[in-house]
């Protein structure tokens, strides 16, 4: 289906939705057709979406703005039957930068890409709520089609476990050495005053043993990191976006909003003794401290014009099974009706994936690193018609296709960086995915 531009988007939108008893998450995934979409947010009912009943494109500075007025628009005359819980939603995201450049392995992602899943299943415990959700559809066949899939959904097996696909190869789109000369020449430019911080990625492009199964893959980072946001972007062709990552970008439910301050890293301890050292030392490091520091004043500060009270919690340490991060809970009441694509306007990129000042970041990004970021560390997440949604910074990330995965992952530099230790910082965050993908033997 061609997507609908901001101008065109004057049809109907037609939605219904009956409960059911929950079918198995991964079965589920594996039974809808492309493009499919998931969505499990910790504190959030876990969402699969299966084909395009609507799909919302835009491109350059006004991109958000631009998606928001043709979901606006969509949603005005909608025909909408059903529970809040099972109400149809945009789910999708946008590319790190404002173009998007269609390199090599991000043909498929356009700079900003919304859709209104044609089915819908929200897992609320035992049970599930589909939605079937047309545009330009009279409302008996939206009934009948929702039958005809609630058939289909109805004692579906579970699909047995593959396992790791297995790794044969590797390829790193940076050397040590480039990578040494990359942070020197940032950190030239923060001792030079140009910058404050700024964050730099590297890929790692690894070839498997036989195509990863996304539904499988999402799964396992599931059993693994289940206090993430896991998320599945795949577009109608090609490669599959995926990730678990720890990063909340922003949460709006009325004029509630949640969003914290993540960075500053270490690893996990063999003992316990060991992880409390190491969380210990990460609390009193001076450079990590301002890094993260640089991050929450950041983000108080974009959240400051919107909001009549903002409240920022203690830092702490957030544990996951491979690393450590220096954490600052950071809520907000707005002081008007916002919508959620606005505060994600305002927000990406935080310090924590870009750097400060942001534009002068972007410019050592995009002069520094050797590949396309695409989708990675960009805001991925769900908004409905009420403009409520939430939002991930989409590390911790991969983009698959067939037997070829792009791992993603990036570090903060500032004055004191060493280049070894944030190299192996990086090798510390491909971990979440690569574990995933090699066999054990
Ligand atoms: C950029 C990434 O992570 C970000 C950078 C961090 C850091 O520099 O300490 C920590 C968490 C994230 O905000 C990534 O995982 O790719």
């Amino acid at each position: 289906m061609e997507p609908l531009r901001t101008d065109e988007v004057t049809t109907h939108l037609v939605s219904r939705s009956v409960r059911l008893s929950a079918p198995p998450v991964t079965a589920s995934l594996a039974a809808v057709h492309r493009p499919r979409t998931v969505w499990t947010a910790p504190d959030e009912p876990t969402v699969v979406g299966g084909g395009a009943a609507v799909t919302v494109e835009s491109d350059g500075p006004a991109r958000l703005t631009r998606a928001r007025e043709a979901a606006t628009s969509l949603f005005d005359d909608a025909d909408i039957d059903g529970p809040s819980v099972g109400r149809p939603r945009f789910f999708g995201g946008f590319a790190f930068h404002e173009a998007a450049t269609g390199r090599n392995p991000w043909g498929d992602f356009p700079a900003a890409r919304f859709v209104v899943p044609e089915v819908q299943l929200v897992f609320d415990g035992d049970d599930a709520w589909l939605t079937v959700t047309a545009v330009g559809d009279a409302p008996e066949a939206v009934e009948h089609r929702l039958a005809e899939v609630r058939e289909t959904l109805t004692d579906l097996p579970d699909a047995p476990p593959q396992g790791p696909p297995g790794v044969s190869e590797r390829h790193r789109t940076t050397s040590v050495d480039a990578w040494r000369d990359s942070v020197e020449v940032a950190v030239s430019h923060i001792l030079a005053g140009e910058l404050r911080k700024v964050v730099l990625a590297q890929a790692l492009e690894v070839e498997l043993d036989r195509p990863a199964s996304v539904p499988d893959l999402l799964a396992r980072l599931g059993d693994t990191y289940p206090e993430c946001h896991r998320f599945l972007v795949e577009p109608e062709t090609g490669a599959s976006f995926l990730g678990a990552t720890p990063e909340r970008l922003v949460s709006l439910r009325g004029r509630e909003v949640e969003t914290g301050a993540l960075a500053g890293t270490t690893g996990r301890g063999d003992t316990d003794d060991e992880d409390e050292w190491l969380a210990d030392e990460l609390l009193a490091s001076e450079k990590d401290n301002h890094e993260h520091e640089l991050v929450a004043e950041t983000i108080r500060e974009q959240l400051d014009p919107f909001s009549a009270d903002i409240r920022v919690g203690d830092r702490g340490i957030r544990k996951l099974a491979t690393v450590q991060h220096l954490w600052t809970p950071i809520d907000a009441t707005l002081e008007r009706d916002e919508h959620v694509l606005s505060l994600v306007n305002a927000l990406h990129p935080t310090p924590a994936v870009g750097g400060l000042p942001p534009a002068a970041a972007l410019d050592v990004i995009r002069d520094t690193e050797p590949f396309d970021r695409g989708w990675y560390a960009a805001p991925v997440g769900w908004f409905d018609a009420d403009g409520d949604g939430s939002f991930a910074v989409a590390i911790r990330s991969a983009i698959v296709d067939d037997t070829l995965a792009t791992l993603f992952a990036g570090v903060g530099l500032v004055a004191d960086s060493d280049p070894d230790a944030e190299w192996d910082e990086v090798q510390l965050k491909y971990r979440p995915i690569l574990d995933e993908l090699e066999r054990d033997d």
